[in-house]
């Protein structure tokens, strides 16, 4: 009988834009294109530049793929709407708010053929509240432990463990402080998409540092 070899699904690296300027931010795009898989208009630089990010970096990286990190809590359908008429492949949207505006981003999703990815801050009861949004149709998840609470000494890693274990169908995103020294313990946990912010913009060399997590994420 013919054995079939199956091959392992590419991990991939998203490089989140937060904390820079919108021409730099493309100068670093240019440079890193062909080592990042994803780019994040980061919250802070969608607040800054709105729409026009996404639309900006969609027409000049038609092979990257473009993620507008919107956070949605409210309007699920509208504000959802907005990020893909603009041209981003995904939008993200709270997973602690009520579930009709998961349901709305869901359908929305759905409606353009784009992706939703549900930010886990702040969800207390992964176990609980994982399979009820896989339940509402959700199949993206980003684990992440913001900026405020890594301040407090808290990382994604042990979340990411937990919500492997509760997620069924879902593709996983990790974010939340991970840099170049701790790629790695991620790395051995497989998630689908390693996210990066900071370890990339604020290193010394941003362009090397991203080629160097690059290598570790994609070996
Ligand atoms: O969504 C974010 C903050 O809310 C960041 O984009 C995300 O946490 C990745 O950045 P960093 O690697 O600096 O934590």
């Amino acid at each position: 009988m013919k054995s079939i070899t199956r091959k392992a699904k590419k991990m991939k690296l998203q490089l989140a834009l937060d904390d820079i300027q919108f021409d730099d931010a493309i100068e670093l795009a240019k440079k890193v294109s062909g080592s990042v898989d994803i780019f994040e208009m980061g919250t802070p630089f969608i607040i800054e530049n709105g729409m026009r990010s996404v639309r900006t970096f969609s027409k000049l990286f038609p092979n990257n793929e473009i993620l507008a990190d919107t956070k949605i809590m409210d309007a699920g359908a509208y504000e959802a709407a907005l990020t893909y008429i603009a041209g981003a492949d995904d939008c993200t949207v709270m997973g602690i708010t009520d579930d009709q505006t998961i349901k709305e981003c869901v359908k929305t999703a759905q409606k353009y053929g784009k992706r939703l990815f549900v930010d886990t801050i702040c969800i207390s009861n992964p176990t609980e509240r994982i399979p009820k949004l896989e339940a509402l149709g959700v199949r993206n998840i980003s684990v992440h432990v913001g900026v405020d609470q890594q301040s407090l000494g808290e990382s994604p890693l042990s979340s990411l463990k937990k919500i492997k274990a509760a997620s069924k169908k879902s593709c996983l995103s990790v974010a939340g402080g991970i840099k170049l020294d701790t790629v790695n313990q991620y790395r051995v946990l497989e998630p689908d998409i390693v996210i990066v912010g900071g370890g990339i913009l604020h290193a010394d060399d941003p362009a090397q540092a991203a080629q160097k997590l690059a290598a570790v994420v994609h070996s």
